[in-house]
């Protein structure tokens, strides 16, 4: 490696024009550095990590390419990790986002800036394979002393752009080693490694981002059409082009551009106008044909290879995510019952009228309130009150507050309640269900009239609020057993939203990845899941909901030795689940089921599980015997 000194000396010749034998992209970014960003390279700067909230926010604004991309940054680190590199995954501003390495090297990887949170922009750490990647828009080795700056010159680099659907950067995957060999081209393979990986990604978020939309896949060769295509072009149903991969972009330049970039005007285009096909003839490109039956051509008369998928269809009325609201987005993905409820939620949010939760313990209630009231501009104050926890006694000066001198012990100037409390906001009442009888009388008053009297006052106060009440008891069943006043049950019930159990959801894996980017953030690192802890978690029948699911992970990830989560970390119940009798019962008809969809496999059956073959045999055994 050569010496800071001489390094530097190397860029001062190249800043006078004196000709390099580096290559372009470095050459390059030599001179934006210079010229641009006004960098000196004698002023040698440490790595650039920013504060946990800023990286929260880049974090949060990530959040789901992260989860989109996890399986194949994974797949990649696993190659690599043996080969002590480390894996970052950057925003477009250069924030590292979502990291993975051998924590042995922490220390030394944190000072060399090959962390969480670490700011890789060429305009703060000059020349370097994720800056370099984010201006060129192209993958990048920048190896040891192609670093601008001398305090990088020990690392080697590289990077991948990822391209969101509507062709801008909007990620870079890059891997980089501590130390390397000398020869820069040792980094070819980690450089096919990246850019592989980033279009595996690129194409899992088109198909993620697109769903309802047809996903044409071309290549120029009929045998990687389905595994390894070159090209995907969302398409919609009325035929116009909704979304492409990078690769898709440059496909359609390379075919009908005379200038490059031009390209990204095909958003909205009629498929018809660029191939001879229409939204009407795709069905005939999805798998059922020949691959080398499955030929389409370019206006311009190129001959290609096609694979088309079908839409997801479209459950009536569910809403697609962008017509929900930012604080009610991040409850479910994917889950049809939960999408449901969050539109309902999204619908009522602006409107005052009063809304009932209704779900198990644990299962967001309260969480969804917070998220009703936080769509409003101002919302004012949340209160939350729940109405099981406050003694019988207490609950209604609670409530209602007091005026001075209203009772012996009182406080001399009264007190504000929680209903006033919460005037020009959101009054939360928890357990509904439980408020003593005689008090429900008094609730409702308050809401027929909007005004409160509070304990040994005279005069009413008028009071407006959003009221939003929960329970877990069903309040319909209290009322017809004389527990809850039918009148006050409707005056809450406006609007009733019920939350699904955790064990009905269909989103489990969503759930988990987020709750995990949520405690990575809040601790400054990235957390993952094994393959077995995530089957045990699958297999778990959550009675405590989401409360218990974000209770275990946030206790495992604490357990956990490095980044990632196994069984071990997790509670003995979901790592030797009992097997009451009547969960067997209805288990083995699931089973029966489960097995026919894996065409009488067992070994596949026991994968998808994530239980042992003899479990199954055991468990098919006893299915027969019943
Ligand atoms: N959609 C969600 N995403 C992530 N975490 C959630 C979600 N909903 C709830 N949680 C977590 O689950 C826990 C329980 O949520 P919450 O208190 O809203 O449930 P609840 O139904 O009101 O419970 P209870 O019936 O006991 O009052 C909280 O710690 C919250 O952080």
């Amino acid at each position: 490696m050569i010496s800071a000194r001489s390094h530097v000396e190397e860029i001062a010749h190249v800043a006078l024009g004196k000709g390099s034998l580096r290559d372009a992209p470095v050459v390059q970014s030599w001179l934006r550095c210079l010229n641009d960003y006004r960098l000196d390279p004698a002023q040698a700067q440490e790595a650039y990590i920013v504060p946990s909230t800023q990286l929260k926010e880049h974090r949060e604004q990530s959040d789901e390419l992260i989860r989109i991309g996890r399986s194949a940054v994974e797949g990649l680190f696993r190659h690599v990790m043996d080969q002590h590199y480390v894996l970052l995954l950057s925003d477009a501003r250069g924030v590292t986002v979502d990291f993975m390495g051998d924590p042995t090297f922490d220390n030394q990887l944190r000072r060399a800036g090959l962390y969480l949170g670490s700011e890789w922009s060429e305009n703060r750490a000059g020349t370097c394979a994720v800056g370099a990647c984010i201006v060129s828009g192209d993958p990048v080795i920048i190896h040891q002393d192609d670093h601008f700056d001398s305090s990088h010159i020990g690392l080697t680099c590289t990077a991948a752009p990822i391209f969101d659907t509507l062709g801008d950067l909007t990620a870079v995957l890059d891997i980089s080693q501590l130390r390397s060999p000398t020869v820069k081209a040792s980094q070819h393979l980690a450089l096919h490694l990246v850019t592989t990986t980033a279009r595996r990604i690129e194409l899992a978020n088109l198909m993620a981002r697109t769903r309802h939309d047809w996903i044409l896949r071309i290549s120029r060769s009929p045998d990687f059409l389905d595994v390894d295509p070159e090209a995907a072009i969302a398409i919609d149903a009325n035929g116009r082009i909704s979304g492409l991969t990078h690769g898709g972009f440059r496909a359609l330049a390379r075919m009908f551009e005379p200038q490059p970039g031009a390209a990204r005007g095909v958003i909205g285009t009629p498929i018809s106008q660029l191939f001879d096909i229409d939204v009407d003839d795709l069905p005939r490109f999805t798998r059922s044909r020949a691959d080398r039956e499955r030929v389409i051509r370019t206006r311009s008369g190129v001959m290609l290879f096609a694979g088309a998928i079908a839409p997801v269809t479209r459950t009536r009325g569910l809403p697609a995510a962008d017509r929900i609201p930012r604080p009610l987005r991040e409850l479910s993905f994917g889950d049809a019952a939960m999408e449901a409820v969050q539109l309902r939620a999204s619908k009522l949010a602006p409107r005052d009228v009063p809304i009932l939760i209704q779900g198990e313990t644990g299962a967001g209630k309260e969480f969804l309130a917070r998220a009703i009231h936080d769509i409003r501009p101002n919302p004012g104050r949340f209160v939350a009150v729940n109405c099981a926890a406050i003694p019988e006694a207490l609950i209604e000066s609670e409530l209602f507050g007091y005026a001075s001198g209203a009772f012996t012990g009182a406080a001399p100037r009264g007190k504000i309640g929680l209903i006033e409390a919460a005037d020009g906001g959101t009054l939360f009442l928890d357990e509904i269900g439980d408020m003593p009888i005689g008090l429900q009388a008094r609730l409702l008053r308050v809401l027929s009239e909007g005004e409160i009297t509070p304990v040994g006052a005279h005069r009413p106060k008028p009071v407006s609020f959003r009221l939003i009440s929960a329970s877990h008891h069903r309040l319909d069943q209290l009322v017809a057993d004389g527990r809850f006043r039918r009148d006050l049950f409707f005056r809450l019930n406006a609007a009733t939203l019920m939350l699904p159990a955790l064990r009905e959801r269909q989103d489990l894996d969503g759930l988990v990845d987020h709750l995990l980017a949520r405690i990575g953030a809040d601790e400054g690192r990235t957390i993952r899941l094994s393959h077995t802890a995530r089957m045990a978690l699958r297999r778990h029948p959550w009675p405590g909901n989401l409360r218990e699911l974000a209770n275990t992970l946030r206790v495992a990830a604490a357990l956990a030795d490095g980044s990632e989560i196994t069984p071990d970390d997790l509670p003995e119940t979901l790592r030797n689940p009992a097997e009451p009798a009547t969960a067997v019962a209805s288990a083995s008809d699931d089973l029966a089921a489960e097995l026919a969809a894996c065409g009488g496999n067992v070994s596949e059956l026991a994968r998808r599980l994530g239980v042992d073959r003899s479990t199954i045999h055991r468990r098919l055994r006893r299915l027969k015997r019943s």
